[in-house]
């Protein structure tokens, strides 16, 4: 992915098209050397009182996903749920490769648990990927941070982020999702993942990519909720990547994403609805597929 132009010269160029063979090189496989801890554990602090579906949603995708454990860090009861789903995941706190945060909650009805919580994992230093209700809080990670936002988030993320950041309203941004996605990687100085049936894919200052791998049946509550925990596992399993490559490894890692999510719900959907949960269920298949080369 290097590119060399100059910056406006770059952002006149024409997005790239991630396909699956881009994909399939952001797959980690586990190797004969490898543990649960080598190849990478993500610590998740999504969910809520009010959400805490969107916590078991994230959870059961990551864990679909491939990872070496997930740490699961949220309120009483979405915890119960995550485990009830998913007894692999580990409630205790400890050291991780990546954090997914935000999804599930909200900037206006944090607890200070969460409130506490998502300030621990914003100042970790390592990879975030911030989602939902996180979204006010990019500025303050310690880490390299990409973001995953509908219209209306990234309307949010713009204005909390202050600093003379453009503040478009949702509209403007659904009038113009590529030219908005690239502004905000420069404005934020993140990888901004700007959600939509074409999703746009953008490292600060770099070409943008565009992944369109779902049916419109993805639009459907819970289904980004399953797009960040896919992420969050991608991420945590390529920390050493994320370390070498920055923002063009968690742009390459967010493509792969939004394509193995928009296949997955493909697949759930064959043609008809699709419900979230199911679209998690089918990530294994969409990965066996792409690494099999099918
Ligand atoms: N299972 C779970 O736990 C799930 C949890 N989830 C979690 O929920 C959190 C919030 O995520 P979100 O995307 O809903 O929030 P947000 O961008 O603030 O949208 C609010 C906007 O929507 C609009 N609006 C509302 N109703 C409308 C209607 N009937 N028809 C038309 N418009 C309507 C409303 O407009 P208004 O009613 O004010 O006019 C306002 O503008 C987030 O943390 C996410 O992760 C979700 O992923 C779902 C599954
Ligand atoms: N018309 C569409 N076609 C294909 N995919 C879509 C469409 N609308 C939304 N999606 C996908 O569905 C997901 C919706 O995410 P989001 O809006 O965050 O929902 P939620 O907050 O309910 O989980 C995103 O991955 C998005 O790319």
């Amino acid at each position: 992915m290097d590119d060399n132009r100059e910056p406006e010269e770059r952002r006149t160029a024409e997005p790239t098209a991630w396909e699956a063979g881009d994909a399939k090189a952001w797959i980690a496989v586990p190797t004969a050397d490898d543990d649960k801890y080598s190849r990478g554990v993500l610590g998740m602090v999504t969910g809520s009182a009010r959400y805490p579906g969107a916590a078991v949603l994230g959870a059961e995708a990551a864990a679909r996903t491939g990872v070496g454990m997930i740490r699961y860090l949220g309120a009483p009861h979405a915890t119960e749920q995550v485990l009830r789903r998913r007894p692999e995941i580990v409630s205790a706190p400890g050291r991780v490769q990546a954090w997914l945060i935000g999804s599930g909650m909200s900037a206006d009805d944090r607890s200070d648990d969460d409130a506490r919580r998502l300030a621990a994992a914003l100042d970790d230093g390592t990879p975030l990927v911030i989602d939902a209700g996180a979204l006010d809080l990019v500025a303050r990670a310690a880490g390299p941070v990409v973001i995953t936002p509908h219209y209306r988030e990234l309307a949010v993320a713009l204005a909390a982020a202050g600093g003379g950041a453009p503040t478009p309203g949702a509209e403007e941004i659904r009038a113009d999702p590529g030219g908005w996605a690239e502004r905000a990687a420069a404005a934020l100085g993140v990888t901004v993942l700007l959600k939509g049936h074409t999703t746009h894919v953008v490292a600060p200052g770099r070409p943008r990519i565009t992944v369109t791998a779902g049916p419109a049946w993805l639009a459907t509550a819970g289904s980004g909720d399953v797009l960040g925990g896919v992420l969050g596992a991608l991420v945590a399993t390529h920390a050493a990547a994320v370390a070498e490559h920055g923002y063009d490894a968690l742009a390459a890692l967010a493509a792969t994403a939004a394509w193995v999510h928009g296949r997955a719900g493909e697949s759930a959907s064959q043609g008809g609805p699709v419900v979230a949960l199911d679209v998690a269920e089918a990530v294994p298949a969409v990965l066996r597929g792409l690494l099999a080369g099918s």
